[in-house]
């Protein structure tokens, strides 16, 4: 197997130690090549703080994470800054696309960021975007274009530069239904398809249920694990309800 990230006894505390908050509790885990996991826990348990660890906009109180040999949590601030451009691409419940660009601008930006040539942009922004269903809205601006339409163009953006891994925040948050099960579709998609290493942070059953792999945690540490194995989501689901009712947690089982 192919280890992408080691993540080894992380922790993130915030205020003195009259009133500290461990956000994060000593995590250790690891994600292989391809795999699509979920981080799912109830609010406060540390989803996010361990996202923006991952992610390197947050620094760790101690412990380390490694991308393949390199421990980013040693890194220089110029150097985060372009290994967060080369290696990592970001799906937030709010969208962040620029409201001047269209669809397709946006996409294009991304590739243009990191100096790829205008053959190689066209080629790839057209089947990455055809891919995930957007092509026919790439004039459109994102105030023109539905919730999900955007998700999957905040998809496409991310997906363009092949990031060793896709970061996404609660990305179902602002859609609805239809637009979300879209969403997580085109997500399994871009995991299988496209080979996407991706982690996603969700307090929602349904939208873990089509994860490989849901790492639980609760007061900032992993209480449990789920590999979803051949089961089909269905089962899958009711399994990750039976776990989130022993924790009597205030998550989202709709
Ligand atoms: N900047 C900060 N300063 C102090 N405490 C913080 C800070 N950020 C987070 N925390 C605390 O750390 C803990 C974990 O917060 P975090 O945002 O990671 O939880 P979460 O699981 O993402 O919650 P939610 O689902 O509500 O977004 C919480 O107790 C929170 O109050």
């Amino acid at each position: 197997m192919d280890t992408i990230i080691k993540v080894c006894e992380v922790e993130k505390f915030y205020g003195n130690k009259d009133t500290i908050t461990k956000a994060v509790n000593r995590i250790s885990f690891e994600v292989e090549k391809g795999e699509f996991t979920a981080i799912m826990g109830a609010s406060g348990s540390g989803k996010t703080t361990l996202l923006n660890l991952l992610a390197t906009v947050d620094q760790v109180t101690s412990g380390h994470i490694f991308y393949d040999n390199m421990d980013i949590t040693t890194l220089k601030e110029e150097e985060v800054a372009k290994f967060r451009k080369e290696n990592l691409g970001f799906v937030f419940q709010d969208f962040n696309l620029l409201d001047t660009l269209t669809l397709e601008e946006n996409v294009i930006l991304a590739m243009t960021l990191h100096k790829k040539k205008k053959q190689e942009i066209q080629q790839t922004v057209a089947s990455v975007m055809r891919a995930l269903g957007i092509w026919e809205y790439r004039k459109k601006f994102p105030y023109q274009v539905s919730g999900g339409q955007k998700q999957r163009c905040a998809c496409a953006r991310a997906l363009v530069n092949h990031p060793k891994l896709i970061l996404a925040d609660e990305p179902t948050g602002a859609l609805d239904s239809r637009s979300a099960r879209m969403l997580l579709e085109t997500f399994r998609m871009m995991n299988v398809q496209f080979g996407a290493t991706i982690l996603m942070v969700t307090h929602d059953a349904f939208s873990a249920s089509y994860c490989k792999r849901i790492l639980f945690l609760k007061d900032g540490a992993i209480f449990h694990e789920l590999n979803r194995g051949k089961q089909d989501r269905r089962t899958f689901l009711n399994q990750i309800l039976d776990v989130l009712s022993l924790t009597g947690g205030d998550l989202d089982v709709e």
